[in-house]
C-alpha cells in the first residue's frame, strides 16, 4: 500500500491470524489466478478450491507450486470432503490431502445429511494432522431456514471443542443459504447469538461473497474481520472496504 498521511485501520502483516482474506477459486485460468496473485498477494491469505474442482482443474499443481512461492495457503472446499465420506472413502481423501501436502482441512456437512456429532469426529480426526477450518450451516435453503441460532451455536462450541482453528460461516458462493436468507439477507438472529456468546471473531470466518455482506461484516465486526468465499476479482475492491476507502465503509 502506498505510504501517505491518511489514518486507516491497523492490519496485520501476513502472515496473519485476523483479517484473513480467503478467496474462491471456481476454476479461474492459470494466467488469470497468476495475474491476481501478482498484483494482490499482499492482500489474499488463502485460496479456496472450491467444492470439487481441484479434482478437474488442469493446472492445479501449477496453480498450488505459485502458492508456495507467494507464501499463501489453500485448502481443498468442504464439499469434497463430502464426496469423499458419501462413497465411504475418507481415507482416500486424507491421502489426497496428503499428495498435494494441504496444511488446512475443510471439513463440512452442508450438502450430506451427516450430524453435527458425527462431523466434529472427522475434525478431531483430521486435526492430528492438519489445520482444520470446519463449517457450519447447509446449503440447502430450505434446511438451512429450520436451523435456528442456537443450533448454529453448539455446532460451533462443538467444531472448536473437536478441533477447529477457525469455523466458517456457510452462505455458498452466492451469499443464498446458511447464514443468509435466500434474498441475500444476512440472518441477524445468528449473528446476534454469535455476538452475544462471547466467541472471539478471530474463531470466526464469514464466507461473504457480496459487497452487501462484506460491508456489514465490516461495520459490525470491523476491518479485520476474517472473510472468505471473495472472487478473485474483489481483492482489491475489499481492502478498500476494510481500510475505509469506499463510500459503503468511509465513516467507520
Ligand atoms: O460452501 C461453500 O461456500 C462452497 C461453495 S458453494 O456452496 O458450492 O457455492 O462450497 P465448498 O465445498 O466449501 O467449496
Amino acid at each position: 500500500m502506498k505510504e501517505t498521511e491518511l489514518i486507516l485501520p491497523a492490519r496485520e502483516k501476513k502472515p496473519r491470524e485476523n483479517g484473513l482474506t480467503i478467496l474462491i477459486d471456481n476454476g479461474a485460468p492459470l494466467q488469470l489466478f497468476m495475474d491476481t496473485i501478482d498484483s494482490s498477494s499482499d492482500y489474499i491469505d488463502v485460496i479456496k478450491f472450491g467444492w470439487g474442482t481441484s479434482l478437474v482443474t488442469t493446472y492445479l499443481e501449477r496453480k498450488l507450486e505459485y502458492l508456495k512461492n507467494n507464501e499463501i495457503d489453500f485448502f481443498f472446499g468442504g464439499t469434497l470432503f463430502e464426496k469423499f465420506l458419501s462413497q465411504d472413502k475418507i481415507e482416500k481423501f486424507y491421502l489426497y490431502c496428503k499428495k498435494y501436502k494441504c496444511k488446512y482441512v475443510e471439513i463440512s456437512n452442508g450438502t450430506l445429511s451427516i450430524s453435527n456429532h458425527s462431523k466434529a469426529k472427522f475434525i478431531t480426526d483430521f486435526s492430528r494432522e492438519f489445520t482444520v477450518f470446519s463449517e457450519v450451516g447447509n446449503k440447502d435453503p430450505q434446511t438451512a431456514n429450520i436451523q435456528d441460532s442456537s443450533e448454529w451455536l453448539s455446532n460451533i462450541y462443538e467444531d472448536i471443542e473437536a478441533g477447529a482453528t477457525k469455523v466458517i460461516t456457510e452462505a455458498r458462493e452466492s451469499g443464498t443459504s446458511g447464514m443468509c436468507s435466500e434474498d441475500g439477507d444476512i440472518r441477524m438472529d445468528i449473528f446476534d447469538q454469535l455476538t452475544n456468546s462471547g466467541i472471539p471473531f478471530e474463531r470466526l470466518i464469514f464466507e461473504a461473497p457480496t459487497k452487501k455482506m462484506q460491508t456489514f461484516f465490516i461495520q459490525q465486526v470491523g476491518p479485520n474481520v476474517n472473510l472468505a468465499n471473495i472472487a478473485l476479482s474483489d481483492v482489491i475492491s475489499l481492502e478498500t472496504l476494510r481500510l475505509g476507502l469506499r463510500s459503503d465503509t468511509f465513516h467507520q
